[in-house]
This record gives structure tokens, C-alpha cells and sequence, in this order.
């Protein structure tokens, strides 16, 4: 079976020589939800960015379900249609804001309508249907004729995995999906990422600054520090002592915001980690 997302050799230096990604081999099987853990810096944007295609690296190759995204600092001919099977939930161009909720979450369905039908925003009524359904799962189903700019923080994050759940994606990346949220707001949206991995069969890659957590929702782990992986492991391994190991001083910026995860409830877990494969 192919790799959900397979990167190998990835590297990156800004323009500022600033050495972002080193030597990055990762592969993700088809419905692992996963946590990219990391102190500030350390790479985790800059590694999802890369996976969606919307920075080339120097170095390196990555695929998205055999499908390959960038090869050697060149992007895929069918990028766009690649990243038609991904979901983001990037907060800096989650949604459109001037456009209703609904409208945006039919945008995940653009790349499967003609473009004239996209330009009139003209939806089926089962596309619509769709939409709202999706939005009821997320629980926001009555905000769906707002304006998007109108919507919470975790409003919005939860428009955009209503959207990759009506575009159908099979990879999710998030990033840093809960970095500006409340307690209930962060935990209502790591619940529904969980449901996308375990309802939908998602592959979830999701990048967090609390190792709290990626141990309740996450059962596997991969941290980083200074562009390199340091960790690619059982969660539920990354004790505080291993996280000082890993990373010395900057381990306490990891760990200084437990409080922000005590508070949230037990989610019902995903499978634990590593799935098996069938032979
Ligand atoms: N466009 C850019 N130009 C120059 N340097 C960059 C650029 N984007 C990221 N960097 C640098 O690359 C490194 C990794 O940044 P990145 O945003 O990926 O880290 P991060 O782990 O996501 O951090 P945070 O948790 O603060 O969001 C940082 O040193 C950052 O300053």
C-alpha cells in the first residue's frame, strides 16, 4: 500500500541561510493521526507548507499517496490537482472571509465542478446539502450563511475540516489548529480532526505546541528541533525527561503549556500506534 505521505531527504535554507529543513525522511500510513511537535522555530509550518506545495525546497521529494507533490525543488505538473486531495486547516487562508460560510466550504468541491459553474458560485442542491451537512457535523451548521470574516477563531477552524470533509480529502494538515484557542474552542477542534481521522479515514498531520496534547489525540509523535526530526515515536514515550533529552532548554517552551491540556476532556482515542499493515 502507498505511503499516505512520504517525504524523503527534504531540505531547506531560507534566502536568509536560515537552515529550516535538514535531512527530513518521514512516512505516514493511510489513517495515522499524527502530531509534528516542536519549539518555536523549530520547523513544523515550514515542513507542512512543503507537503502542500506551497514552498519548494532545495532538496528532497515528497509524495502524497504516490502522487508526487515536489521533486527536487520542482512542483508536480498537477500540483493543483494533487492538492485537491488535501485538506488544510492553515489559519492564514482557512477561508474567504467576505464569503458566506457555506460558499466556502462548497470551494472544496471546486476542483470536481466545471469552471464556469465555479465562477457563478452555483451549487447543486446536493452540493449544498452536502455543505450543510458537514457543518452540522462540525456544529456550526447555523452560521452557514455568515460572512466567514464573522466567524470565531474556532469557527473557522472548524469551516475548514467541514471542508476538507466535503472535498473528500484523504490527507488533512493542520497547522497549529489550536495555537490562539480557548481550552473548549481547542478541544471541540481536536475532537473533530479525530473524527475525520477515525469516521472518514483521514490521514491526519497536524502540528501543535503542546505535547499534551498530541498524547491525548495523537499516537504517534514526530518533534522536531532546528529542521531536524529528533523524535518519530510512540506519543505516549515523550516524557517530560525525554523531552529534555530532545531538547534541552527549549523543552520547557513544550511543556510550559499543560495547563491549556489538563482542562480539556478525554477524547475518545484513535488507533494506537503503529498501525498494522496488511501484508
Ligand atoms: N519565508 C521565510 N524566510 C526566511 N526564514 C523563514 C521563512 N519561513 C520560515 N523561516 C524560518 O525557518 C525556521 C522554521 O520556521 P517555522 O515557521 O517552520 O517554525 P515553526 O516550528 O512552525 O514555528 P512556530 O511554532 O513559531 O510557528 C525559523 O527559523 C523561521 O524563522
Amino acid at each position: 500500500m502507498d505511503a499516505a505521505i512520504r517525504v524523503h531527504a527534504l531540505a531547506k535554507t531560507f534566502g536568509n541561510g536560515r537552515k529550516a529543513l535538514q535531512g527530513i525522511d518521514l512516512e505516514v500510513r493511510p489513517g495515522e493521526m499524527v502530531a509534528l511537535i516542536g519549539a518555536s522555530g523549530s520547523g513544523k509550518s515550514t515542513l507542512l507548507r512543503h507537503l502542500a506545495g506551497l514552498t519548494l525546497a532545495d532538496a528532497g521529494r515528497i509524495e502524497l499517496h504516490g502522487r508526487v507533490v515536489q521533486d527536487n525543488g520542482k512542483a508536480a505538473r498537477d500540483i493543483r490537482q494533487v492538492r485537491a486531495g488535501i485538506g488544510f486547516v492553515f489559519q492564514q487562508f482557512n477561508l474567504v472571509d467576505r464569503l458566506p460560510v457555506l460558499v466556502n466550504v462548497l470551494a472544496g468541491t471546486l476542483h470536481r465542478v466545471p469552471l464556469w459553474r465555479s465562477v457563478l458560485r452555483w451549487f447543486s442542491a446536493a452540493e449544498k446539502a452536502r455543505a450543510y451537512e458537514a457543518l452540522a457535523r462540525v456544529g456550526i451548521a447555523e452560521c452557514c450563511l455568515q460572512r466567514a470574516s464573522t466567524l470565531s477563531g474556532g469557527q473557522q477552524q472548524r469551516a475548514a475540516i467541514a471542508r476538507a470533509m466535503v472535498q473528500g480529502a484523504r490527507v488533512v494538515l493542520a497547522d497549529e489548529p489550536i495555537a490562539s484557542l480557548d481550552p473548549e474552542s481547542s478541544r471541540r477542534v481536536m475532537d473533530l480532526l479525530a473524527r475525520v481521522n477515525r469516521e472518514d479515514g483521514c490521514t491526519v498531520l497536524v502540528s501543535l505546541h503542546q505535547v499534551n496534547v498530541a498524547l491525548k489525540y495523537c499516537p504517534r509523535t514526530v518533534a522536531l528541533h532546528q529542521g531536524r526530526i529528533v523524535y518519530d515515536g510512540p506519543s505516549a514515550a515523550l516524557t517530560p525527561a525525554l523531552l529534555r533529552d530532545l531538547y534541552g532548554a527549549d523543552a520547557d517552551e513544550i511543556l510550559a503549556l499543560g495547563d491549556h491540556i489538563t482542562s480539556l476532556q478525554e477524547p475518545r482515542r484513535p488507533a494506537v500506534w503503529p498501525v498494522p499493515q496488511a501484508a
